[in-house]
């Protein structure tokens, strides 16, 4: 399915001459990137566990083999296989919805030459989970790496990293791996990361510098913290052994976590090498923190420092000065994620509220591309379409996080009749004398929850019989994901221990970390924390780069741009101009069944699948396509929130005058190998008839001879050819690019 041989079918392929696969994506991408000299994005969108990472990697492999790179070879398919086993090591964890979760938003840009090629390539990262080394939620795991240092078979590295005894207690719950099986292939993933980070030209100091701060993490937690009295260390042995990691003395370390100078003291010239404020009573000029959340901020500003400091090694190897035309951006962030469907009863945390909202601003984005200006499209060609109803995407479950107040500037809590977003909510929470998580969600239904008059199902928010949690409609209503807010109010406080994390490392007298870090907090690094791979290796690179800090200087965003919860905003909003900008290309992906649901199809989750076709199966109830089975209704209701069907009906009703090819761009995608007989039910689903043919049975191989093809017509019975004029350009001679 994803071999070689595959992909030199759909090499030089039109779109209508090619079958619903991730491949058309990407040849219809790159062809048009040649043909009109335009940047390109494709966007994936999903819940989480549905494909969205894997397809990514497809595509790129795919553009990779294709388009070939230049004589530099920046971009090989040794250098992208490597790129992505850093970014899972470093950014993924296992979750209740997915074995290997990424836990950062990504766009990887591929930047292309005159001939079509590959000259370099860079990847930028956002929204990164980095509290999730100190504290996650119950039963998920930390990041990858962890579990891969923590097994590795070196000795001399066990040494050097103090790892022959491993305490009993780690307050963070970063403990090895208890199966041998486990064990043994966390020890050769390992090894391939090593082998990976070798072939983007990681030293073997550089990687060094990375394992003693990550075995400095796992020893914090193992050294804790008080509970109760002076804030410090509980264990203070393995304190030391953090510090000795890190390059800094015990009191330098306990400084940096606990002792917190005065506002403004903290400037780039001061040092822990000229010693802390004696004077500093702990944090009594600061947020009020407990000596946990003290040693949670340097864990988690640690983690940052040194996942930025990896993006900019990888942007490094895959940087080249060589001219680069147009820019195909990939781009994956995790996906929607709902407890429920891992079959966990707990509330959503604050991180998967922040990448739900992102998904559905991606979502929203696939509506303003498909529908607002399509619709535009229609009615200057004078063609009627009865789309009247289109209700906006995703826009209601947006505003409840992000609207801003219009006295966003001014200070809004002077105003508090004006509705703004849990984001400025959480804000004025975390600062207000005697602010709670109960007057948070009161605030909150008080500007979104459902008004007398409303009709059923219309609010995007709903109470839960539990306090402190309120239910949040996404992706159209059709995805009520449950929030518990207990916590949430830190999110926006400071944490000076995090803070304190990047001089820390800068400071080091370990000079293979102090190298690596020294010189990075420069202008260069504004974002740092919050957008990682901003150093532009190339004019293109730079151009995104600046279009990026733009996004955080312009407007409120000037203002605001230090409140942590507005941060994440930003970080959205630069992610989604940057693709604005670029002709953009979606990929849904499906989740065929859930943990949560398989065999046990719970009412609270059957009743939130609102559906009214006659196809209705009861709630719950699975079909087998293939080997794997379908649970019906989770995936009708992903169908129904992303709009696919109206997508499709728009093309049916546009006909000639669409602008869509002769393949819908929306085709979803499932995990092969459920993708090819969930396809060919698709339109069952959609309600659409007849069923396509064009589809090879299960089983059914592909020949080369006969690439793929299509007959749209059985797929939509009103095709007609519609050719877009455009520029004629010069394609390569080798048909690249058909
Ligand atoms: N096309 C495919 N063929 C085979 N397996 C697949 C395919 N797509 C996804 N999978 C499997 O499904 C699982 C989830 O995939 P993946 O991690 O790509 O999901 P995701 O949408 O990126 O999730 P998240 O949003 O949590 O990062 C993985 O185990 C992956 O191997």
């Amino acid at each position: 399915m994803y071999s070689e041989k595959v992909m030199h079918m759909f090499k030089g392929c039109r779109r209508e001459e090619m079958a619903p696969h991730i491949y058309t994506v990407a040849q219809t991408a790159y062809r048009a990137m040649l043909m009109n000299r335009q940047d390109q994005s494709i966007v994936l969108l999903g819940s989480s566990g549905s494909g969205k990472t894997a397809s990514c990697q497809h595509l790129v492999q795919y553009l990779a083999t294709i388009a070939g790179t230049s004589g530099n070879k920046v971009f090989s398919v040794e250098k992208w296989q490597a790129l992505y086993t850093v970014l899972e090591a470093f950014g993924n964890s296992p979750t209740i919805m997915n074995g290997n979760a990424t836990r950062f938003s990504q766009i990887l840009s591929l930047d292309f030459d005159q001939a079509g090629q590959v000259s370099s390539a860079s990847v930028q990262t956002m929204l990164l989970e980095k509290l999730r080394v100190a504290r996650r939620p119950s039963s998920e795991a930390t990041f990858n790496v962890f579990y891969y240092l923590l097994a590795c078979g070196d000795s001399t590295l066990r040494t050097e990293l103090h790892f022959n005894h491993l305490a009993e207690n780690n307050i963070f719950g970063i403990v090895p791996l208890s199966k041998p099986e486990e064990k043994q292939k966390a020890a050769q993933q390992f090894s391939k990361l090593q082998a990976a980070m070798k072939v983007l030209g990681i030293s073997p100091d550089e990687q060094k510098a990375c394992w003693f701060i990550l075995a400095a993490i796992y020893h914090l937690g193992a050294a804790g913290a008080t509970k109760a009295g002076r804030k410090q260390f509980a264990r203070h042995e393995w304190a030391q052994k953090a510090a000795y990691l890190l390059g800094c003395s015990l009191e330098e370390l306990s400084s940096a976590i606990f002792k917190h100078q005065p506002k403004g003291s903290l400037q780039r010239s001061t040092s822990f090498r000229q010693g802390p404020e004696e004077n500093s009573s702990g944090d009594a000029t600061g947020p009020k923190l407990s000596a946990l959340e003290c040693v949670e901020g340097m864990a988690s500003g640690l983690y940052s420092e040194l996942f930025t400091l990896l993006v900019s090694l990888v942007n490094r190897a895959l940087k080249s000065s060589q001219n680069s035309l147009c820019s195909m951006m990939i781009v994956d962030t995790p996906g929607f994620q709902n407890p429920e469907l891992g079959g966990s009863a707990r509330g959503a945390s604050f991180e998967e509220l922040c990448h739900n909202y992102t998904q559905d601003r991606l979502q929203a984005l696939f509506h303003e591309r498909t529908f607002v200006q399509e619709l535009e499209r229609y009615k200057e060609e004078n063609v009627e379409l009865a789309f009247d109803d289109l209700e906006p995407a995703g826009v209601d479950s947006v505003a409840v996080v992000d609207q801003a107040s219009h006295q966003a500037l001014v200070r809004s809590l002077a105003r508090p009749e004006e509705s703004r977003g849990l984001l400025w909510l959480l804000e004025e929470e975390a600062v207000v004398p005697g602010g709670t998580d109960e007057a948070l969600v009161e605030r909150l239904f008080s500007y979104y929850g459902p008004q007398e008059g409303d009709k059923k199902g219309q609010s995007p928010l709903l109470r839960s019989s539990k306090p402190h949690h309120f239910l949040l409609g996404h992706s159209h209503n059709t995805n009520w994901v449950e929030y518990n807010v207990e916590g949430w109010r830190n999110y926006a406080k400071q944490n000076p221990a995090m803070q304190n994390a990047p001089r820390l490392l800068q400071d080091s007298q370990k000079k293979i970390i102090s190298n690596l870090f020294a010189g990075r907090a420069g202008s260069a690094m504004v974002l740092s924390g919050s957008i990682a791979g901003l150093e532009g290796g190339s004019q293109l690179a730079l151009r995104r780069a600046t279009s990026m800090r733009k996004t955080f200087t312009t407007g409120v965003a000037a203002v605001k741009k230090k409140s942590l919860c507005i941060q994440i905003k930003l970080q959205v909003d630069a992610l989604i101009d940057t693709i604005r900008k670029s002709k953009v290309h979606f990929v849904h992906c499906l989740l065929p069944v859930a943990e949560g649901w398989v065999g046990e199809p719970r009412s609270a989750s059957s009743r939130r699948v609102s559906s009214s076709s006659e196809l209705d199966l009861p709630p719950g109830e699975h079909c087998e396509a293939g080997l794997l089975p379908l649970d019906i209704a989770l995936l009708r209701s992903q169908i129904r929130g992303s709009r696919l069907l109206d997508a499709l009906r728009m093309y049916r009703q546009g006909g000639p005058f669409s602008s869509f090819p002769l393949t819908p761009p929306v085709l979803p995608f499932l995990p092969w190998p459920v993708s090819l007989p969930f396809l060919a039910s698709f339109p069952a689903l959609a309600g659409l008839s007849p069923l396509p043919r064009f589809l090879p049975c299960p089983g059914q191989s592909l020949s080369p001879s006969s690439p793929p093809s299509l007959e749209p017509s059985l797929f939509f019975p009103t095709p007609v050819p519609f050719s877009c004029p455009g520029p004629t350009l010069s394609i390569p001679s080798d048909g690249r690019a058909g």
